[in-house]
């Protein structure tokens, strides 16, 4: 089966390539920049066109949550009009799309972990452009599956996890916020359920669902655990301070509550992800054997 994915050096792509490689009966093909710019629809229509994949992951997106308050075009084209002719592109090939969204459509004020049902108010930029690129989405290709997921981190690119061990390295006390709950989700565990999906679609399946990693925190205990994590391995640490969302001023207001209810893809998949302080002590490991070798001990066990 060959799989097309969106995307060169996004954290989500580069770990859909590790986990494929070991599945003889996948082949996987990335397309990106700059023969594949979202911003230039018919770069999109022609690489898709032109690989013949018998699905398309649709990973590539305007990530930059901040940036994205004052880039609202950028952030508009890449995750709706980009994200629309990739399934566009999908369709008129007449295979499946799986397009990656975000706990960031919700507002985040429910008090209750999110279903796939519930009203989706994004607050930001982001969160707006990637809610109108699911709509997009799903009026461009009747087959579609759309995996809303939250707080992805892993060994590759940016992310929360990778920032924390590197300030760690600076300051001896980190101020993060404690009063923003979520589900983190390891880019690999994504990856996993992303290639269940893509080999065992079916015309019943389309829809959406929440898939993200198993258990709930907030930042400030996802920082505490990363350092407990990396002390253990010789890597660097910090003192984590709560601080509330208010003492911590970002241009893009962030929900309060992102938790995601990940019941329908278990009923649907068979599939939940690992408990997030498993996968989280997967990646710190990961992390301090690549970017800190010189650093920690015990990291190459
Ligand atoms: N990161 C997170 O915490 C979360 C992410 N998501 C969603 O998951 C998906 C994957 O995210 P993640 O892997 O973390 O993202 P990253 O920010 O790590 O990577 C973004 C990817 O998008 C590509 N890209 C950006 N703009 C363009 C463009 N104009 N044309 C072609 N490619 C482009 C980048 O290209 P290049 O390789 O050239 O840099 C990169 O491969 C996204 O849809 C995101 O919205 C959902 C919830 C949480
Ligand atoms: C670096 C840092 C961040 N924070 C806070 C800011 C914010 O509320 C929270 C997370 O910050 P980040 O900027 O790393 O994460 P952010 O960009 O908000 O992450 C989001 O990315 C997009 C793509 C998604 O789809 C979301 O699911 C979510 O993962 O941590 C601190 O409190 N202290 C710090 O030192």
């Amino acid at each position: 089966m060959k799989i097309l994915v969106t995307g060169t050096r996004g954290q989500l792509v580069t770990s859909l390539v590790e986990l494929a490689a070991d599945m003889p009966d996948v082949s996987l093909v990335r397309v990106g920049r700059p023969g594949f710019d979202l911003l230039d629809p018919s770069s999109v229509r022609r690489a898709i066109l032109a690989a013949k994949p018998d699905i398309v992951v649709s990973a590539a997106a305007y990530t930059a949550v901040d940036r994205a308050e004052d880039e609202r075009d950028q952030a508009y084209q890449v995750n709706v009009v980009g994200a629309a002719c990739v399934a566009e592109a999908a369709a008129a090939l007449r295979v499946p799309v799986i397009h990656v969204s975000t706990d960031y459509v919700f507002s985040g004020e429910s008090a209750h972990s999110y279903r796939e049902g519930d009203e989706a108010e994004p607050k930001t930029v982001y969160g707006y452009t990637k809610l109108r690129g699911e709509h997009a989405v799903a009026s461009a290709n009747p087959r579609h599956i759309i995996l809303r997921t939250s707080w992805v981190y892993s060994p590759f690119g940016t992310n929360f996890v990778r920032t924390m061990l590197r300030l760690a390295a600076e300051r001896r006390v980190i101020a993060v916020v404690a009063d923003q709950w979520g589900n983190p989700t390891s880019a690999l565990d994504l990856a996993a359920a992303i290639l269940l999906v893509a080999t065992h679609p079916a015309r019943d399946r389309y829809g959406i669902y929440h898939v993200a990693g198993e258990g709930e925190t907030n930042w400030a205990g996802l920082a505490r655990h990363v350092f407990r994590a990396s002390a253990d391995l010789g890597g660097p640490s910090a003192e984590v301070k709560d601080i509330a969302t208010t003492e911590y001023r970002t241009k893009a207001r962030r929900p309060l509550n992102s938790r995601l209810c990940c019941d329908r893809f278990e009923r649907t998949f068979g599939w939940r992800a690992p408990p997030w302080q498993l996968s989280t002590d997967v990646v710190v490991r990961r992390i301090l054997e690549t970017d800190y070798r010189n650093q920690s001990q015990g990291t190459g066990a």
